[in-house]
């Protein structure tokens, strides 16, 4: 029998208009320990405090992000960017801004980052890569609740609020000397942990179902059944690339499988394997 969704996954409402991938159109969480997360999510998501979401990677941050964005009744847009593509040199413009002729590395635009996302949210994956510099400035933005633009002699309001995510565990970064401590402590209050799919095995197969429905959608196929063999090894599996790879899993098992039920063939997974 292929499993059931015993809850509906939860869609984002304008999913149609807005640019998110086929992926990013609903949450599917049913066990327990992502429920639990999905509650934490609702109760901070109306705030306006910063928020640090931990988990590896693939886990869903972004997704968590920016389910909590669209909860929190915030009216800016959501500004996705990682730490790790923010350029050590021009770094500050990026993010903060520039004032005409300031800046000669042409990146961003004028309002930086920050600026896009006034009035909104500004979600900041692998917070831990921002250069040290950096993470300075950023906690003082958060604090005063202002930028100064490069080469602008006054600081320039921003209603911004900050969704970081980390995939390493920032208390070793501090320890280690790499990360900011006054600015870990400030993400400190507010922190969500996205659990490992292996740490969670009741969404496997609610996401397998789901990955497999919108992937024969578009497509065009029937939706095949989920095979029972083909659970045992889903639910075995350690998913060291967590949802992510259990998607390109399931999208490239429809590919092989056609119309056919899954079986754990089309996996292409060793049963037990550690990854
Ligand atoms: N609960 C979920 N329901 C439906 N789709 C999910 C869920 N969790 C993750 N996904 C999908 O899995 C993929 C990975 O999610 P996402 O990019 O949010 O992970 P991440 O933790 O931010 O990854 P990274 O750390 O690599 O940036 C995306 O395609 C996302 O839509």
């Amino acid at each position: 029998m292929p499993p059931t969704l015993n809850a509906p996954p939860l869609t984002f409402a304008d999913a149609p208009q807005n640019p998110l991938s086929i992926r990013a159109k609903a949450l599917v969480f049913v066990d327990p320990r992502s429920r639990q997360l999905r509650e934490r999510a609702d109760a901070l998501a109306p705030g306006h405090q910063p928020l640090l979401i931990r988990g590896e990677t693939g886990t869903g941050k972004e997704l968590l992000a920016r389910y909590i964005h669209r909860h929190s009744e915030r009216g800016g847009l959501f500004v996705a960017l990682s730490a790790a593509t923010i350029s050590p040199q021009w770094g500050e413009a990026e993010l903060f801004g520039h004032v005409g002729g300031a800046h000669a590395g042409g990146a961003g635009s004028r309002a930086g980052w920050f600026g896009s996302a006034h009035g909104g949210t500004l979600y900041l994956d692998e917070i831990a890569d921002l250069p040290r510099a950096l993470q300075r400035k950023l906690l003082a933005v958060l604090e005063t609740r202002e930028v100064y633009r490069v080469g602008a002699s006054q600081a320039t309001p921003v209603d911004v609020r900050l969704l970081a995510a980390s995939s390493i565990d920032l208390a070793r970064a501090v320890a280690a000397g790499t990360f900011d401590e006054d600015l870990y402590a400030y993400l400190c209050d507010g922190q969500l942990h996205f659990p490992a799919l292996r740490e969670r095995v009741g969404d496997i197969l609610p996401l397998a179902e789901y990955f497999l429905g919108i992937h024969a959608l578009r497509l065009g196929l029937a939706i095949p059944a989920l095979g029972e063999q083909a659970q045992a090894v889903l639910e075995a599996h350690r998913w060291p690339g967590n949802t992510r790879e259990l998607e390109n899993v399931i999208h490239f098992a429809l590919l092989l499988a056609g119309a056919k039920e899954i079986a754990p063939e089309h996996l292409q997974l060793v049963m037990g394997q550690t990854g």
